[in-house]
């Protein structure tokens, strides 16, 4: 196969039954019509021994507990209030009960966090490696949820957080192991990787702002990310590399490192959308008020979809190459 991108939209259906249904495959969730007041919000992602965890880059406890986050992360790229969901296991023989408990134990640790509670799921033996598999349920007001189609030419891009420090991380836990010694500065970059914050808070801020926003999750890398709003948006989008955010504890590593990580590294579990460039003064404020990060990074301008790369003079092309499933970096 040559991407999981072009698998999903050969499986998309042409046709859907459902009247309720609002938004289908091709965003971070899915939403259906609830109640008067709310939609509902929808999502499942996958966690695969080996792909994305070894046992020496993440404990059984940090497992459980990203596992929930990257689906949650899916629910504040929707601007949605989590609330429930449901987890399917399947366990190799050499996983033990503790190390299984451990595992609930990090989903219940953030669950509790957003008042989420655990419904269903399934739990089957494997031959293969583990495999943890959380779909989330939560609800945002009416009309109000936040697609990637939505950006315009005359946006802002924005971030809401630091990027790259995720795969700052993982490489320095290939390097040295989780047991290994860690600079002060490291640890941050290291627990970025094994425990992310999903940003519900963002997501809510932005779900409130009554203006148009498009909106999307950072698990692949921003250069991945941003070339999906181009595509769903039919925009183009030109990304200022002296305007990433890096968290401070990135910077001993060269600046080429540093844009790597952020462009093609992916799991930092931010969120990247854009505003129209007239709203973007009242929209920060509001973020600096209830004391959450945003950075202004870009612009979104009419023309060919894609995404360019601003660095001083040069200009260079980002392609769709984050972190791919079935072409794996080397
Ligand atoms: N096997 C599949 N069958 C049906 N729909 C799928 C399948 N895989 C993905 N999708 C849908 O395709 C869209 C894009 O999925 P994708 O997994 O790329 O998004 P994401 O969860 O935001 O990204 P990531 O998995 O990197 O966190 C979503 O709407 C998702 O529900
Ligand atoms: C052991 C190990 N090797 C590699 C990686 C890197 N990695 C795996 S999946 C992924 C993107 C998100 O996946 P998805 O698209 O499925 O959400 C990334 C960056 C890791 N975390 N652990
Ligand atoms: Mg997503
Ligand atoms: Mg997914
Ligand atoms: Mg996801």
């Amino acid at each position: 196969m040559k991407d999981e991108f072009a698998f999903i939209s050969k499986i998309a259906p042409i046709k859907t039954y459902q009247s309720s249904l609002v938004q289908g495959i091709g965003d971070d969730a899915a939403v259906y019509r609830g109640s008067e007041k709310m939609d509902e919000v929808v999502c499942v992602d996958t966690m695969v021994e080996g792909v994305h965890f070894r046992r020496d880059t993440l404990s059984p406890y940090q497992i459980g507990k990203k596992g929930l986050a990257i689906n949650v992360s899916d629910l504040a790229a929707m601007g949605a209030i989590p609330a429930f969901y449901l987890v399917s296991i399947a366990i190799p023989s050499s996983w033990n009960e503790e190390e299984l408990a451990e595992i609930y134990r990090g989903m219940d640790e953030l669950a509790t966090r957003y008042n989420m509670d655990l419904i269903g799921g399934d739990t089957v033996s494997t031959d293969g490696p583990l495999v943890l598999t959380v779909t989330v349920m939560g609800r945002v007001e009416r009309n109000q949820a936040k697609y990637r189609h939505q950006a315009n030419a005359g946006d802002v891009v924005f971030l809401t957080g630091y990027v790259g420090s995720s795969a700052a991380g993982l490489e320095l836990l290939f390097d040295k192991g989780v047991g290994g010694e860690f600079t002060v500065a490291e640890q941050v970059l290291v627990h970025a990787h094994q425990e992310p914050t999903p940003h519900v808070e963002a997501g809510r801020i932005l779900a409130t702002f009554h203006e148009r926003i498009s909106l999307n999750d950072v698990s692949d890398g921003v250069a991945s990310e941003a070339n999906e709003l181009a595509e769903a948006s039919k925009v183009k989008v030109t990304i200022e590399a002296d305007a990433l955010p890096f968290h401070e504890s990135m910077k001993n590593f060269s600046r080429e490192k540093q844009l790597d990580w952020a462009l093609f590294g992916g799991e930092d579990f931010v969120l990247i959308g854009t505003v129209a460039k007239e709203y973007v003064n009242k929209l920060s404020e509001r973020f600096r008020k209830r004391n959450v990060l945003f950075f202004e990074i870009g612009n979104v301008e009419a023309g060919e979809p894609g995404v360019f790369l601003k660095d001083g003079q040069q200009v260079t092309r980002l392609e769709k190459h984050g972190y791919n499933h079935f072409q794996k970096r080397g």
